[in-house]
């Protein structure tokens, strides 16, 4: 059976900041039903690859499109289809982490959400914090809360930064599973990870980001 077509390419992707390279025309596809694994030692440009491919950052040079057409991360409905969970997620200093996904699952078009809020909570074993603001939350419980989010809302493309971290041995299999499955529903996972043992539990096809000062120009190397 033939591979299905990429719903994410990336091509010629570049990115200095200060005049120092960070990404030299890094090129990435991801199709349906894969969990791409971007590997590499800190500072080689994962996270900014991340943000320059949902449109946090801005590239100085590349293209990256999905299923065909230009990424626009202004456009709703592209909104609709990819979630995101980097390190940088910011909550509402006085709403519940039930209120949390409350309001996402609303945004995304869900009004009868209680079911689906209660879900997500017991699926990362947060349902006895509900109540709780997330200033209140350990960080391993407010990274839960991040990666819940993305149980409340639509998507086909899924990024992720390290969803690992902090996580707890109970919530890395979790994460795996949800990770495998995610994909066996057909949906795309694009994730930077240092978790090897993650990355294979989750069938990860590992993607080398290397960091440009070391081998003198930025390389992605697909392995199979
Ligand atoms: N806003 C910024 N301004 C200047 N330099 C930056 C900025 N953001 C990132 N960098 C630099 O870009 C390089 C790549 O950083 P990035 O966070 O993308 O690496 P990473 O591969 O995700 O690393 P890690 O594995 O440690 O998370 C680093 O040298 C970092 O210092």
């Amino acid at each position: 059976m033939s591979q299905p077509s990429a719903r994410l390419v990336v091509t010629g992707l570049s990115k200095t900041y200060g005049g120092r390279r960070i990404l030299l025309e890094v090129g990435l596809e991801a199709r349906p039903g894969e969990v791409v694994a971007l590997v590499g030692p800190n500072g080689a440009g994962k996270t900014t690859l991340l943000r320059c491919i949902i449109g946090t950052e801005d590239p100085d040079a590349g293209t990256v499109t999905l299923d065909g057409a230009r990424f626009d991360e202004s456009d709703p409905a592209t909104r609709r289809r990819v979630a995101a969970v980097l390190d940088d997620l910011a909550w509402f200093p006085d709403l519940t982490a039930w209120e949390h996904l409350d309001l996402l699952a609303r945004a995304h078009g869900d009004d009868e959400n209680d079911d689906i809020v209660d879900d997500a909570l017991a699926a990362v074993r947060l349902s006895h914090v509900a109540d709780q603001v997330p200033g209140t939350l350990s960080s391993g419980q407010r990274r839960r809360l991040g990666l819940a989010t993305t149980l409340v809302r639509p998507f086909d493309l899924l990024f992720l930064d390290e969803p690992e971290q902090r996580l707890d041995e109970a919530g890395r299999e979790w994460l795996a599973g949800y990770l495998r499955r995610s994909a066996a529903d057909g949906r795309t996972v694009v994730m930077a990870s240092h978790d090897a043992t993650l990355v294979e539990a989750c069938g990860g096809r590992v993607v080398t980001i290397d960091a440009p000062d070391e081998v003198g120009e930025v390389s992605s190397e697909d392995r199979p």
